[in-house]
């Protein structure tokens, strides 16, 4: 079926992680399971079948850089996977609009080039995925983004917290242009969004009931530092909270009761990401039960595999000729999807995607 052709907005730490994964998984064997990642084989996309294309980015430091280079440049702090060959993809010149807050102005330098036309790249590129990664609370540039991908005719992956999958004024618009779109807010592997959806579920599952719950966030990566500028959370903040209460309809716990949300920078973890979970309940004879843990990951490699595997469900999508929310993918890889599932209904209705038993 020939390769996937993707471009990304935002040569950040998860591009890093992103690029670097599709390196070190090339040549995996379609018959195994791989550390990372849920599909070697996803259809009919092998992950050495992902091909990067083109990339956008506004840092003086990474534009005019081959994109081999570009993600282990500036601010980028994440582990190492492996070593990339160069891959003849130059970093251009992005729009910059709302994409760089006040801690990203105060730490990087903006490239003095002038903004390439997007549309125009793509086309002649002959992009089929354009991931987005630009940073929490670039309202405008996402949009200008996911504009691009539906005039170029190019399937859109949104990544952030900006609602666009999720809206039906978004929504409407890929599915007029027969654009797919899979979104909106990426999903970790086993992240802190997904272990409290399981945690929270669980509770009621077993009819415990969940009365008061907190997630706080600490990480050292420009992610977090862009996040100390408080009013570039709000979709944030609406995006983590809704994707653990979804998983408990049945229950109402009020606002004051629930807190999930980015909570400080801390400079020395790098790209690490530390939550710190908590959950009250209510058991047998209403007696307390309480639940705290703690998880530690990596964050960027901890979302890459899920975008290898996004990227290749809009590909799909894309060759079957369908447009609009992919609902499936957007509901197993993403926190705020037009539809919200259980995760084993999600993970079952992506396998059917795969097969074509289900349309989108
Ligand atoms: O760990 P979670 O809650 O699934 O969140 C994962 C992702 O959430 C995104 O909003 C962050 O910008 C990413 O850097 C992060 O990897």
């Amino acid at each position: 079926m020939g390769s996937v052709r993707v471009a990304i907005v935002g040569v950040g730490n998860c591009a890093a992680s992103l690029v670097q994964g599709v390196e070190y998984y090339k040549d995996a064997d379609p018959a195994t399971k791989v550390p990372g990642l849920m599909h070697v084989q996803f259809g009919d996309y092998h992950v050495g079948d992902v091909e990067f294309v083109a990339a956008f980015d506004v840092d003086a430091k990474k534009v005019g850089l081959d994109l081999s280079d570009a993600i282990g440049a500036s601010e980028n702090n994440t582990i190492k996977i492996c070593d990339v060959p160069n891959k003849g993809v130059t970093v251009q010149r992005g729009h910059t609009l709302d994409g760089l807050g006040k801690y990203y102005r105060l730490t990087i330098e903006e490239s003095s080039e002038a903004p390439v036309d997007v549309v125009q790249v793509l086309k002649d590129q002959q992009v089929d995925v354009l991931v987005c990664y630009l940073p929490v609370g670039s309202e405008d540039a996402a949009k200008f983004y996911a504009q691009c991908a539906i005039d170029a005719k190019v399937a859109f992956v949104n990544a952030l917290p900006v609602f666009i999958a999720g809206t039906k004024e978004w929504a409407d618009k890929f599915t007029e242009a027969g654009v797919p779109i899979v979104g909106d807010d990426i999903k970790s592997q086993v992240g802190a969004t997904i272990t409290h959806r399981v945690m929270a579920k669980l509770f009621e599952d077993r009819g415990v009931r969940l009365e008061r719950t907190m997630q706080l966030n600490v990480g050292g990566n420009m992610d977090f530092k862009n996040m100390l500028e408080r009013d570039r959370l709000e979709s944030k903040k609406i995006s983590k909270t809704q994707a653990v209460t979804s998983q408990i309809p049945d229950r109402e716990l009020g606002d004051k009761n629930v807190h999930i949300g980015p909570s400080d920078y801390v400079a020395w973890l790098d790209d690490r990401k530390w939550a710190y979970v908590r959950l009250e309940g209510r058991a047998f004879g209403d007696v307390p039960l309480n639940l705290e843990y703690k998880l530690e990951v990596w964050d960027s490699p901890n979302s890459a595999g899920v975008i290898i595997d996004a990227v290749r469900a809009a590909k799909i999508a894309k060759d079957r000729g369908i447009g609009g929310p992919i609902l499936s993918a957007s509901s197993y890889f993403m926190k705020s999807p037009p539809v919200q599932y259980f995760d084993d209904e999600a993970l079952a209705n992506v396998e059917k995607f795969i097969k074509g038993e289900v349309e989108r």
